[in-house]
């Protein structure tokens, strides 16, 4: 599987316009993902170009049927969603499926690892009473934020616009009930991993100490929120990966210069390429060693196999990298020796990493070049030093 973009709606279009403006036909046999479910607008042109699948989560025309379920109106609201269940009706069977159950145990595992990340250990170790404690507050506060955005409170109120929506066999139980549980589990993986970069003690990503900003081109940096925003987005993709140790995921993103603008939602900004750690595409399990370097004999480690998460955005990327614009990496761990001459040749301009394994030599593997890097900024997840005291 290959991401090949991330959209969002504009002023002027919804994300599926956006999709089908971009890639056209090129659509025909991808699987596109909805933070809700798309609209008939959007649904019948996408059906049209001959996607394979259109997965969704089922919440935002929920939201405003929400309105005209307490208002008891009969508006456009539920007119679409008549349109789509028709739509839907009359493509393929399974072109549109709800969102799948999650892993068993997944929550637990996002839990422990999102307290083990470099942004978390970082703050610990500048803050060691950052205790476990506070992760959880501020956890408590995102829980509450997603949950009025993405979830309907009143379960009779959600049973009653599943039903105007068509989807009366999920009301009943034990649909009903795993379906919120789905949902509140996936907003629960989401509040976590999103309080594992979190918005506290100043902490953000600022230029590392030998890195000068204004030695490239006029690039600066883009703002703490988008930083965080991206950097998220590689941590949920680290969940793929396939080391059992340790998982990464990089997101190359890249800015249009000043004076162009575009119809898609994530502004100036558009998707190049993201990556997590794995072995060569097609392998199968037990093809090859996952040992680390505790491991006695060096034949049978990990490390001459395993593709890095850098590497994999770079390899798969879906658009060429523009010498003239600001390419962008983020990635959730200190880039290794390997990847450095990579992304520097590959001409990205700015980093924006974890490094809690800088300057570290390992067994297998190094971080010593990620500070002797010239020529690319580096941006590195610490306290803001007009800040620190
Ligand atoms: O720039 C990098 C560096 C590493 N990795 C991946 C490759 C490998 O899957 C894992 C290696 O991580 P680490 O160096 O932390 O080794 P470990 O053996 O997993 O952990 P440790 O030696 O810290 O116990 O991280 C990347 O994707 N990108």
């Amino acid at each position: 599987m290959k991401i090949i973009d991330l959209h969002c709606s504009s002023r002027a279009l919804h994300a599926g316009q956006v999709a089908v403006i971009k890639h056209g036909s090129r659509l025909k046999d991808c699987d596109l993902y909805f933070s809700r479910k798309p609209c008939s607008t959007c649904l019948k042109m996408i059906v049209n170009a001959g996607v394979n699948r259109i997965s969704y989560w089922p919440a935002d025309p929920e939201m405003s049927l929400e309105q005209e379920v307490s208002n008891h109106s009969n508006g456009d609201a539920k007119l679409d969603a008549k349109a789509v269940e028709r739509l839907k009706s009359n493509s393929r069977a399974h072109v549109c499926v709800l969102l799948q159950p999650l892993a068993c145990n997944i929550v637990q595992f996002v839990e422990e690892t999102s307290l083990k990340c470099d942004f978390i250990q970082n703050i610990l170790r500048k803050y060691p009473d950052f205790s476990t404690a506070l992760f959880y507050d501020y956890r408590q506060e995102k829980i509450k934020e997603y949950e009025a955005l993405f979830l309907i409170s009143d379960n009779e109120k959600h049973k009653e616009i599943l039903r105007l929506m068509g989807l009366e066999n999920l009301c009943e139980n034990p649909y009903f009930i795993n379906l919120r549980q789905n949902m509140k589990e996936l907003v629960l993986i989401l509040s976590t991993v999103a309080s594992s970069v979190p918005n506290c003690y100043d902490f953000g990503f600022y230029l590392s100490d030998n890195s000068i900003e204004s030695d490239i081109p006029p690039y600066h940096s883009i703002s703490q929120d988008i930083t965080r925003h991206c950097i998220i987005q590689a941590r949920l993709l680290a969940y793929r990966s396939e080391d059992h140790k340790i998982g990464v995921g990089a997101v190359i993103w890249a800015e249009r210069s000043s004076n162009t603008t575009d119809c898609d939602g994530t502004g100036s900004m558009y998707f190049l390429g993201c990556g997590y750690n794995a072995f060569p595409v097609g392998s199968e399990y037990a093809d090859f060693p996952n040992m680390d370097d505790k491991q006695k004999d060096r034949e049978i480690r990990k490390f001459r196999y395993i593709i890095h998460a850098e590497q994999n955005a770079l390899t798969f990327r879906s658009r060429e990298i523009k010498p003239d614009e600001k390419s962008m990496i983020f990635v959730t761990k200190c880039p290794c020796d390997e990847c450095v001459p990579l992304i520097k040749g590959a001409g990205i301009k700015q980093v924006y990493a974890g490094d809690v394994d800088i300057g570290k030599k390992k067994a297998d593997i190094s971080y010593l070049r990620f500070a002797e890097l010239k020529g690319v900024s580096k941006y590195a997840w610490q306290q803001n030093s007009h800040c620190a005291h």
